[in-house]
């Protein structure tokens, strides 16, 4: 069973990857197939039903499933040796079914693409989504992803999740990740109205999912973590708050 267990967290690792890089070229409109300004055409309320609808449904699973009483019932029904590894496999099929139903809407608020603005645009936004790589290693990007419980699971340990911590990035600012996912999806030459609703709608989800994290953060670590919260910028690095 530690072998399956082990073979299987590798399997949703690498699923989650290259719906990571997918993501990349889905919303920067290039090399993938399928991106948010491409695929069947429906009228616009429609579309934006749609879209709000699956993003509803990503917000939805990460949100719900990454809550400890939701672990609790949820580690009857699947062993836990596998929970974090599920977790990551449904994010990315939830990421998936976003990246294959959903539907353009027409109309750009502003095109810069060709011009010198543009190209500095696709660098920023490429900085974020390499801001927000970088932040996962620092945070402890083999236990976000569930190979580190997958690896303690096959050598018979205990797995010991980490601790509170601060590294690089979260001396600056709490949320590294999501503050790089804002600037990939904000930055970007061509802002058609497609974009412009995923942009707010997961920003909007940012904001309540930094709240529910941050309320599980100061159950698990108390006064640690609301000192850290008195001193260090939300969601934008600035320098720390005395
Ligand atoms: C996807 S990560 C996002 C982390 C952070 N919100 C960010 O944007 O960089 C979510 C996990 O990181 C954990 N986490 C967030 N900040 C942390 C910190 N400073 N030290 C340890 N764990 C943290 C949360 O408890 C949660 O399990």
């Amino acid at each position: 069973m530690r072998l399956i267990y082990f073979i299987y967290g590798i399997t949703c690792y690498l699923i989650f990857f290259l719906t990571f890089l997918y993501a990349i070229g889905f919303v920067g409109n290039f090399v993938v197939p399928k991106s948010m300004d491409t695929g069947p055409e429906v009228p616009i309320g429609i579309a934006l039903v749609i879209n709000m609808l699956l993003l509803g449904v990503f917000a939805v699973q990460h949100s719900v499933m990454a809550r400890r009483d939701f672990k609790k019932f949820w580690t009857k029904i699947i062993p836990t040796e596998i929970e974090r590894n599920t977790y990551v496999l449904l994010s990315s099929l939830a990421l998936a079914l976003i990246f294959w139903q959903w539907r353009p809407m027409g109309g750009v608020i502003w095109d810069v693409s060709g011009t010198a603005l543009g190209s500095v645009l696709i660098g920023i936004s490429l900085i974020g989504w390499t801001f927000v790589l970088i932040s996962t290693f620092l945070l402890n990007h083999f236990e976000l992803l569930g190979l580190s419980q997958a690896y303690s699971n096959l050598t018979g340990k205990t797995f010991e999740s980490s601790k509170f911590r601060t590294p690089g990035f979260y001396k600056f600012v709490r949320h590294p990740i999501y503050f790089g996912f804002t600037v990939a999806f904000w930055a970007t030459p061509v802002m058609s109205t497609a974009h412009l609703v995923f942009a707010i709608g997961t920003l909007g989800y940012t904001l309540v999912g930094i709240y529910l994290e941050e309320k599980d953060l100061i159950f698990v670590y108390g006064e640690e973590y609301k000192k850290y919260k008195s001193k260090v910028s939300m969601l934008i690095p600035l320098p720390n708050r005395r």
